[in-house]
């Protein structure tokens, strides 16, 4: 079987890896084959994704030895106690280091399935097969894989790449509304950082997003993917410009946390985040009202939060953000906006305007 798709290119030496893009993809048996080296295949998924997408990939995969671990589903699972239970299922059914793990769902499956093969029998190859959105224009994508921590999110982890990712836009079709729009803001991330004409593409282009029309959404899919890869395949392991990808996600990753993972959904606290961030940017005079508000109307516009909860006080936002990974000799960098497409890890920043930004409801509305 060979199903129309496009294909991308992360190129990182002998670790590149081909991105698969296009519907009905998740039972192309021809995809999957070239990337698995030895007759054995774990499929990792949960209880949401497994009734649905499940029997579809056994069947491409038919004639190998297969094996699955059903994990419960939510961001609440992506800990210690859940990531365990694959370990589990691999020794119980005797998985040795020539076996293949495949992550079917969203990013939560991907970071977890891409932190076990990163570690079982130290190192195991594995294939995304992300179903979601956000893990289609993101998480599958660039080997950043771990579990959360009560006190941070993604601190116990690993780059792992995958051996591939497919990415089947037909499986968008079951995803609930509020989940696409989470997704959504990963993709407005790679406008506001780096390609300020995709921006523009957006904000033209949102009704027809939010309406699911399926070359806005492989349109809005294939670019993302080009500018993560490009990202990627520049700094892998994030010593400088991959940092970039971070952006909203030090005010994300601490409203997740300060809700117990599970309440405010990635994307949402992201789109939040990037709202916070270009607010502090304008504080600083590096963006300007009007481009504030513009970019809290097009996050907005996705159906995403675009003010933090209001009830984390000053202190606990500044111990959640302490543990932030881009943190330096003790010192916060946030990424910040000098423009649309235009962004940089900086720690020139005051703690007052910082404060100020953690507490919009005092803030000055911005320029409508
Ligand atoms: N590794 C990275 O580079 C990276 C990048 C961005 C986000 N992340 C991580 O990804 C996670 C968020 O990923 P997410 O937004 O995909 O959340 P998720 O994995 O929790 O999936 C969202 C929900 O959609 C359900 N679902 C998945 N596919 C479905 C489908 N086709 N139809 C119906 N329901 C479906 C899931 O079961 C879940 O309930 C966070 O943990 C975040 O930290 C990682
Ligand atoms: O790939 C990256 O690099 C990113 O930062 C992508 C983010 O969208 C993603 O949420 C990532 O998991 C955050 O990484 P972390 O290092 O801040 O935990
Ligand atoms: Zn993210």
């Amino acid at each position: 079987m060979k199903t129309p798709h496009r294909t991308l290119q992360v190129d990182l030496a002998d670790r590149s890896y081909p991105i698969y893009i296009g519907p009905g993809l998740i039972d192309d048996s021809g995809l999957y084959r070239p990337h698995i080296a030895g007759s054995r295949v774990m499929i990792v998924t949960n209880e949401t994704v497994a009734p649905l997408y499940l029997a579809r990939v056994q069947a491409a995969l038919q004639g190998l030895r297969l094996g699955e671990v059903i994990l419960p589903d939510g961001e609440q699972y992506k800990d210690l106690a859940t990531w365990n239970r694959i370990f589990d299922a691999l020794l119980a059914q005797r998985f040795g280091r020539d076996c293949t793990l495949i992550a079917l769902g969203g990013g939560v499956i991907g970071d977890m399935s891409g932190f076990a093969a990163a570690c079982y029998q130290r190192g195991v190859p594995f294939i995304q097969v992300p179903t979601t959105l956000l893990a289609q224009v993101d998480s599958s994508v660039g080997g950043k894989t771990g579990i959360n921590h009560p006190a941070g999110k993604n601190m116990i982890g690993a780059f792992h790449q995958p051996r591939a990712v497919i990415a089947d836009t037909r499986t968008l079709d079951t995803l609930p509304d509020r989940e696409l729009a989470a997704g959504l803001a990963e993709v407005v991330k790679y406008g506001l950082i780096r390609d300020p004409a995709f921006f523009d593409w957006l904000e033209a282009n949102a009704g027809a997003l939010l309406a699911r029309d399926p070359a806005a959404l492989a349109e809005a899919i294939e670019r993302s993917c080009r500018n993560k890869a490009e990202v990627v395949a520049a700094d892998e392991l994030e010593a400088g410009q991959r940092a970039l990808l971070n952006l909203g996600h030090t005010f994300g990753h601490a409203i997740e946390a300060a809700r117990g993972y599970g309440d405010w959904l990635h994307g949402e606290a992201v789109g939040a985040g990037m709202v916070m961030a270009a607010d502090l940017s304008r504080r600083l005079g590096w963006i300007d009202s009007d481009t504030l508000a513009r970019i809290r109307r097009v996050i907005a516009g996705f159906g995403l939060p675009v003010d933090p909860p209001p009830d984390i006080p000053a202190e606990r936002w500044l111990e959640l953000m302490a543990v932030d990974k881009k943190v330096q000799d003790g010192t916060l960098r946030l990424v910040l906006l000098r423009g649309i497409g235009d962004a940089l890890v900086t720690a020139e920043f005051g703690t007052d305007d910082l404060v100020a930004t953690l507490a919009p409801t005092t803030a000055p509305a911005p320029a409508p």
